[in-house]
C-alpha cells in the first residue's frame, strides 16, 4: 500500500496533501488545471522532488529502494514507446528487465498486445501505429512489467470520444483485476466515478474531500466537487481491495 505525504512549495503555489491507497485499490486525484495532480504523481514516481512529506510503500520509503526496485509504472498521454523497438518487443522490455528469457518475454507480450487487439500490429513499428493503438500498447507495456504501484496521468485525455470509449473499457478490465496500488489523475469526473472506488478532490494544491464517487457525488462539498454529481449513476465497478490478476 502507498502512504503519501506530497509536499511541494513552488511559490506561490503550495501542495500539500496526504494521500493512502491500498493494493488492488484504484484512487482518483480529481482536480482542476494547475491543481497539482500531475506534481503529485510526479513525486510518487520520483521525478520530481518534494520539499517535504514521504513516499512509503508498504512502510518502506519508496525511493531509498533502488529505481529499478520501486516497481512503479507510469502511463502519460505520451504513449513513449521507444521508436526503434518494435510494438512487441516494446512490450517485453519490462518482462526482460525481470529477467525472463528473450522468447519467453516476447511469448508473454504476445499474449498481452493480443488481449489488448493488438496482436496484428505486433512486428509493427510504433510510428505506425494510430494515436489510439500507441495508448493501448503504451498501456500494456506498463502493465506488462508488473507494477506494484500503477500512476495513470490523463491517460485518456486528448483522444477522440470513440478511441476514448475503447481505451477506458480496456483500463476498466485491467484495473478491476490490477492487485497493486494505482492512483488515476483526471480532471474528467466521469472518467474519474467510471475508473476509481475512491476519489480525492485536490484543489489549489490541497485535498477538499475524499469518498467514494457516490459520496462525493452526494454530499460534495465544494464547487468542484460537485461536478461529480453529474456523474451519478456512473457509479464505479471497481471493487477496492481484494482482487487479485
Ligand atoms: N517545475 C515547476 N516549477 C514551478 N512551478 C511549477 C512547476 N511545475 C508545476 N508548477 C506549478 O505548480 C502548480 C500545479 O501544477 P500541476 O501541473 O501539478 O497541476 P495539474 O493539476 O496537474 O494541472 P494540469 O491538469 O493543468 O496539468 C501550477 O501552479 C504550476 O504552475
Amino acid at each position: 500500500m502507498i502512504d503519501a505525504h506530497l509536499v511541494a512549495e513552488r511559490p506561490p503555489f503550495l501542495l500539500d496533501a496526504r494521500l493512502r491507497v491500498a493494493a488492488g485499490e484504484v484512487l482518483a486525484l480529481l482536480g482542476p488545471p494547475g491543481a497539482g495532480k500531475t506534481t503529485a504523481l510526479r513525486i510518487i514516481a520520483g521525478l520530481a522532488v518534494p520539499t517535504g512529506g514521504h513516499v512509503l510503500l508498504d512502510d518502506v520509503p519508496l525511493h531509498a529502494r533502488p529505481p529499478a526496485r520501486r516497481a512503479v509504472g507510469m502511463v502519460l498521454r505520451d504513449p513513449l514507446l521507444f521508436g526503434h523497438l518494435s510494438v512487441l518487443d516494446n512490450v517485453a522490455f519490462g518482462p526482460r528487465r525481470h529477467g525472463a528469457g528473450r522468447a519467453e518475454a516476447r511469448r508473454v507480450a504476445a499474449a498481452w498486445l493480443a488481449d489488448a487487439g493488438l496482436g496484428a500490429l505486433a512486428d509493427a513499428a510504433p510510428g505506425e501505429l494510430t494515436p489510439g493503438q500507441a495508448r493501448r500498447a503504451s498501456l500494456v507495456r506498463t502493465l506488462a512489467a508488473g507494477p506494484r504501484v500503477l500512476l495513470l496521468d490523463d491517460p485518456l485525455g486528448g483522444l477522440p470520444d470513440d478511441t476514448r470509449r475503447e481505451l477506458r473499457a480496456l483500463l476498466r478490465r485491467h484495473l478491476s483485476c490490477f492487485a497493486g496500488a494505482c492512483v488515476l489523475v483526471t480532471d474528467d469526473p466521469g472518467e474519474a466515478a467510471a475508473l476509481a472506488a475512491r476519489v480525492a478532490v485536490l484543489e489549489g494544491g490541497a485535498i477538499t474531500q475524499e469518498g467514494t464517487p457516490e459520496e462525493v457525488s452526494r454530499y460534495p462539498r465544494t464547487r468542484y466537487a460537485a461536478s461529480l454529481a453529474a456523474c451519478r449513476g456512473t457509479a464505479s465497478v471497481i471493487q477496492g481491495p481484494g482482487h487479485v490478476r
